[in-house]
């Protein structure tokens, strides 16, 4: 169903605009409101010639092409883009209560519960996205977003791309890069269970998995799948053994999406709603 800021062609003028919410790699992201609708977007402005410079025309391009095909609750609607002469601009869906690794650098590292519920909704967002051979890519902190009712929501795109060509070049944190990527050898969407594995010990532990102060060293420790567990948060077994399950190097050998919702620490701990109540 076409919700009020579908299908347009929209201009600045069809929107008041509001407060910053926050900078993207190439623009600001402002909170705003569709006139005729009230209907509260996130406009994401780009300017055309910090694209150009980047060379990630392709890459908007392609993120715009992807998450305005998807509908799923927990990725981020994208329902439209206009241009003017300096700068396009990306209407998004907005999510109140706003980003998920603020909430995470807040309260160090979540419970079992809270860790288990965040995974099995990324797990069906994953699931939804391989089945239309879309592979994120980019799953970290930075790019979750948190809805209404405190449900995740997967944004930025921009990594993304359709199985079908495998082109990448390489920014950005190393932590979440599978040995493949790393070692830029082909890959699949394997990837993205690698980065959930990844995020689900940085929901339960507060630190990434492979961190190091060099980026050598966590490449060094990524392609050993260099894994240890502290002692201390205390962490269940069941949330151990799902981990070691998903940071395999083998991409063919990694626990398959569907198989982690039915695994143990998941079934015990997830929300079913996935909705984390508190
Ligand atoms: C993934 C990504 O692009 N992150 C950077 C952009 C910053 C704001 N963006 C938002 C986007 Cl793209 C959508 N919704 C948002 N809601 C918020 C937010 C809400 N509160 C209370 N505080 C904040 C902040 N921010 C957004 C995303």
């Amino acid at each position: 169903s076409a919700s009020p800021v579908e299908q347009r062609r929209w201009t600045l003028n069809d929107f008041d605009i509001g407060s910053s919410l926050g900078r993207g790699k190439f623009g600001h992201v402002y909170l705003a409101r569709e006139k005729t609708s009230n209907h509260l977007v996130a406009l994401k402005v780009l300017f055309k010639s910090q694209l150009q410079q980047s060379q990630v025309v392709h890459q908007l391009r392609r993120e715009v092409e992807i998450q305005s095909h998807l509908r799923h609750p927990h990725i981020l609607r994208l329902y439209g883009y206009f241009y003017d002469q300096f700068r396009v601009y990306l209407i998004l869906e907005y999510a109140p209560k706003g980003e998920l690794y603020k909430q995470l650098q807040k309260c160090k590292y979540f419970s079992e519960r809270r860790a288990a519920t965040y995974v099995a909704s990324l797990a069906r967002a994953l699931i939804y996205c391989h089945g239309k051979h879309v592979i994120h890519r980019d799953i970290k902190p930075e790019n979750l977003l948190i809805g209404a009712q405190g449900e995740l929501k997967i944004a930025d795109f921009g990594w993304s791309v359709h199985t079908f060509n495998r082109r990448r070049t390489m920014c950005g944190t190393l932590d979440y890069l599978p040995p493949e990527m790393v070692e830029s050898v082909e890959h699949d969407a394997s990837v993205d269970i690698w980065s959930l594995g990844v995020l689900c010990y940085e929901f339960l532990y507060g630190v990434p998995p492979f961190e190091a102060k060099e980026h050598v060293d966590t490449y060094k420790r990524i392609v050993k799948v260099d894994l240890k567990f502290p002692p201390k948060p205390i962490v269940s077994s069941a949330a151990k053994d799902l981990i070691s399950q998903m940071l395999v190097k083998d991409s063919s050998k990694r626990l398959p999406l569907h198989k982690l919702l039915e695994h143990p620490w998941i079934v015990q701990n997830a929300e079913p709603s996935g909705v984390y109540k508190g």
